[in-house]
């Protein structure tokens, strides 16, 4: 196998000349320095405290991609064929307590203790640690003697573990099926359902499913914490919900979970006259938030909608979940609840209309979540021309769309044709 065969090798590959760049470059690098500057970084990450955020991207980027570069084809065709392998053993550590274990540990733990622990047979559980280990997840400190890393912690938090939950159990199926859902993309199942062979959607699936549909909710409030939100970008009172009294909707949350964002109106604005409502599927509702000052109401978004002048109807990464031609159902449903004071609020990503930079700290993130939206629902995350398009088609325009997050995050503000 030519191709594996490299390190000796007089000749390089077309494709080790593409990865090593020109002699030149390669010759004037001082990798002993290069060593010892990285291993700095490794060894202690805090040394790099109150690096520019953009500047530690740039070296995270430049990092990976010398690493790539690095590689010979063997060592790149393991990195790819073992990928799945990270997700599913950090999951296995954090749902056999192997990771819990590691963190409450004063000091080493051994292989038996795992094992009596993860209840996983010492000799099953081996190869599974030196894999683990081999991902610093955990670090092997004696021959059959483990400890926490810094990533065993991090992997502990229940906000990384519920990410994981959602992403192994009930998404990973779908993915493995992606390559085959694309032969027919119109077929009658998306790639998720053939994953899980069901016919239910994914959000009626959750509800036969309490731990996968809890981690779902948990991970969707926790992977946003701590970035801006729309409410950043735009004066609520002011711009929506100007000379509004008691009696008037001024927000209904439609698809609004456990009703976060009508929590969030409250608290930013405490003084703000009109009536918030959060609308959901009525199982949803029966575990969302008591907020004070929020109605919940049972609603389909497939149907008209029932409350008629609201200053916003809001849609916080709905449609991302739906096809085109759903959004454009869903979209109509509300044209005859709309009045000239009523603006209808998309919050989902808005890509822009160029290509995503390849390096851009989004541009993985953004892909990546676009075929999850591909694999469960067969739709995507759309760009500026595309929202354009798609929200005349059902008889609204767009009245402007401000950016709130670096990952493209944004509201499209639209108002009836
Ligand atoms: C991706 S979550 C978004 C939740 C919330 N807007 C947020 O941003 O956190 C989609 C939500 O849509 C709700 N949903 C799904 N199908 C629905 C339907 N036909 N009618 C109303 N809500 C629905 C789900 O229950 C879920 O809460």
């Amino acid at each position: 196998m030519a191709l594996f065969s490299t390190k000796n090798d007089e000749s390089l590959t077309d494709l080790e000349s593409h990865k090593m760049g020109s002699d030149k470059v390669s010759r004037s690098v001082d990798t002993r320095a290069l060593i010892s500057q990285l291993k700095l970084i490794t060894s202690d990450p805090s040394a790099l405290k109150g690096l520019e955020d953009g500047e530690r991207l740039q070296l995270k980027q430049v990092a990976r991609s010398a690493a790539d570069a690095l590689e010979q084809p063997f060592e790149t065709m393991v990195r790819i064929a073992y990928s799945p392998l990270l997700l599913v053993t950090a999951r296995i550590g954090q749902d056999h307590g192997i990771f819990a274990q590691l963190c409450a540990a004063a000091g080493p733990v051994s292989l038996g203790e795992l094992s009596t622990a993860s209840r996983i047979p010492a000799d099953v559980l081996e190869p599974v640690m030196d894999s683990i280990c081999a991902r610093g997840m955990a670090t092997r400190v004696e021959a059959q003697a483990f400890a926490a890393s810094p990533l065993t912690h991090l992997l502990s938090s229940p906000e990384l573990r519920s990410a994981h939950i959602h992403y192994h159990d009930s998404v990973l199926p779908g993915l493995a099926k992606l390559k085959e859902f694309l032969h027919n993309p119109h077929g009658p199942r998306t790639a998720w359902q053939m994953g899980h062979d069901t016919d239910l959607s994914y959000y009626s699936w959750l509800d036969g499913h309490p731990v996968q549909k809890d981690a779902f909710h948990i991970y969707m409030e926790a992977h946003v914490i701590g970035l801006p939100t729309w409410l950043d970008v735009l004066d609520f009172e002011k711009e929506l919900a100007a000379g509004a009294r008691a009696e008037d909707v001024i927000f209904v949350d439609v698809g609004g979970s456990n009703g976060q964002q009508c929590a969030a109106l409250r608290k930013n604005y405490p003084g703000l006259l009109g009536r918030v409502i959060l609308q959901d599927r009525p199982a949803v509702l029966k575990t969302a938030l008591e907020v004070e000052g929020m109605e919940k109401m049972g609603y389909d978004y497939l149907t008209a909608q029932p409350v008629k002048g609201s200053r916003v109807l809001y849609f916080r990464q709905i449609f991302h979940n739906n096809d085109d031609e759903t959004c454009r159902k869903i979209l109509r449903a509300q044209l005859s609840a709309m009045d000239g004071n009523t603006v209808l609020v998309i919050d989902d990503k808005v890509l822009p209309d160029r290509e995503l930079l390849t390096d851009s700290m989004d541009s993985e993130y953004q892909a990546s979540l676009s075929l999850v939206m591909r694999t469960l629902f067969n739709s995507q995350e759309r760009r500026e021309a595309h929202w354009r398009r798609l929200v005349e088609e059902a008889g609204l325009v767009v009245r402007d769309i401000r950016k709130y997050t670096e990952f493209d995050d944004s509201v499209v503000l639209c108002v009836k044709q």
